[in-house]
């Protein structure tokens, strides 16, 4: 059966990628850190197919077409094609020549800030890869989809190593533990938004490189001894340096976005009020309080907080093998749609 369905994660970046060095490879000006979050409470779902009775190829995302013309996508398509030609065992069934149908769904908001292209290009490329029995690393195909997709590929803790070859072939995720490493750990999800982002992160990283002189400061002066810094304090579970550094990072990334021009604004005032609830939580020295209780009476105006995630560390992509999974007939259509 030339059909395979996937689910894969997001992932919060602690150490966040902000800028790239080469806009068609997606090559990124800085080193990033982030935690894999649990596959079951926030995933992206993609079934590829491959037919020689299709004409094109296609995909419908969220129940709708869209075009494939996207050079992101038909970057990672033809990489996945390519490294099928060329595997170890010198076969090739000649899958690869067939065009495929993809389609996926989100079961969150899409570019609303939650990492959803990470999860979505993580599944299509982890699906691709099992489809023509693609083996090895793929975190760098993931990469010419989103960036930040290629640290979705693993479980645990992820780090996205920004490489120095031109040809982006030393930029790819490693692990630097997995999920099962730090279990005591709880991660919390506050939405304030689910409508989509007025500028994406690839244009707003865009200008924030064309215009901040913060950006650079931040990438040669913090970047890498806050990635060295907080790889330490995950493997030796220091959780107040981790949160620190965490911490002192978001502020970093966001500020770097109001240094752009014009500026970039991702946070409203709901998510200053958390921000400064979580201090006075730690200052307080909380460990007591029950955290999650405080936050759904703060901010004090009802309905500002759209909805809060609890969760934790978890895996990387999965296999569905139940046909029931796939979200395509045999004929390769959507089945929302017939
Ligand atoms: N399941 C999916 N399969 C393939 N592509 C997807 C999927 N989900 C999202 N995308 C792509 O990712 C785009 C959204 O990416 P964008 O970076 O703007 O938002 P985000 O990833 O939700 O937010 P952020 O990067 O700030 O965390 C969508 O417009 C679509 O092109
Ligand atoms: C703020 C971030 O979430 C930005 C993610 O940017 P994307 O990976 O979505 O950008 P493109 O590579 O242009 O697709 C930080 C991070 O995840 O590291």
């Amino acid at each position: 059966m030339n059909i395979v369905t996937c689910i894969a994660p997001v992932n919060i970046a602690v150490i966040k990628y902000w800028g790239k060095r080469d806009e068609n490879l997606i090559l990124p000006l800085n080193d990033s850190v982030s935690a894999t979050l649990s596959i079951k409470q926030m995933n992206a779902k993609t079934s590829v197919m491959a037919s020689p009775n299709f004409t094109e190829d296609k995909i419908w995302l969220n129940g709708r077409e869209e075009t494939f013309h996207s050079q992101r996508l038909q970057n990672c398509l033809q990489e996945i094609r390519r490294r099928a030609k060329q595997r170890a065992d010198g076969k090739d069934d000649g899958v690869s020549d067939w065009c495929v149908h993809v389609c996926s769904e989100n079961n969150f908001p899409t570019a609303a800030g939650l990492a959803s292209s990470a999860a979505g290009y993580a599944c299509l490329v982890f699906a691709l890869a099992q489809l023509y029995n693609v083996s090895g690393d793929i975190s760098g195909i993931a990469r010419q989809g989103s960036g930040s997709a290629c640290r979705s590929l693993y479980g645990g803790f992820v780090r996205w190593h920004r490489g120095s070859a031109s040809d982006g072939s030393d930029s790819i995720a490693t692990q630097i533990v997995p999920h099962s490493h730090w279990p005591e750990l709880r991660i919390l999800v506050l939405v304030v938004s689910d409508k989509r982002k007025k500028v994406s992160s690839s244009s707003g990283m865009q200008n924030s490189v064309k215009t901040s002189e913060l950006l650079k400061h931040r990438v040669s002066h913090c970047v890498p001894q806050r990635t060295e810094a907080v790889i330490k304090a995950i493997i030796n579970k220091d959780f107040e340096t981790f949160a620190d550094i965490t911490m002192k990072d978001s502020n970093q990334f966001h500020a770097v976005c109001l240094d752009t021009f014009p500026p970039n604004v991702y946070m409203n005032d709901t998510s200053h009020a958390i921000v400064n609830l979580i201090h006075e939580y730690n200052i307080a020295s909380g460990k007591n309080k029950d955290l999650i209780a405080s936050i759904r009476m703060e901010p004090h105006e009802p309905g500002l907080l759209k909805y809060l995630i609890h969760t934790e560390v978890g895996v990387g992509p999965q296999v569905l093998d139940e046909p029931h999974h796939h979200l395509l007939t045999d004929a390769g259509l959507p089945k929302v749609l017939v």
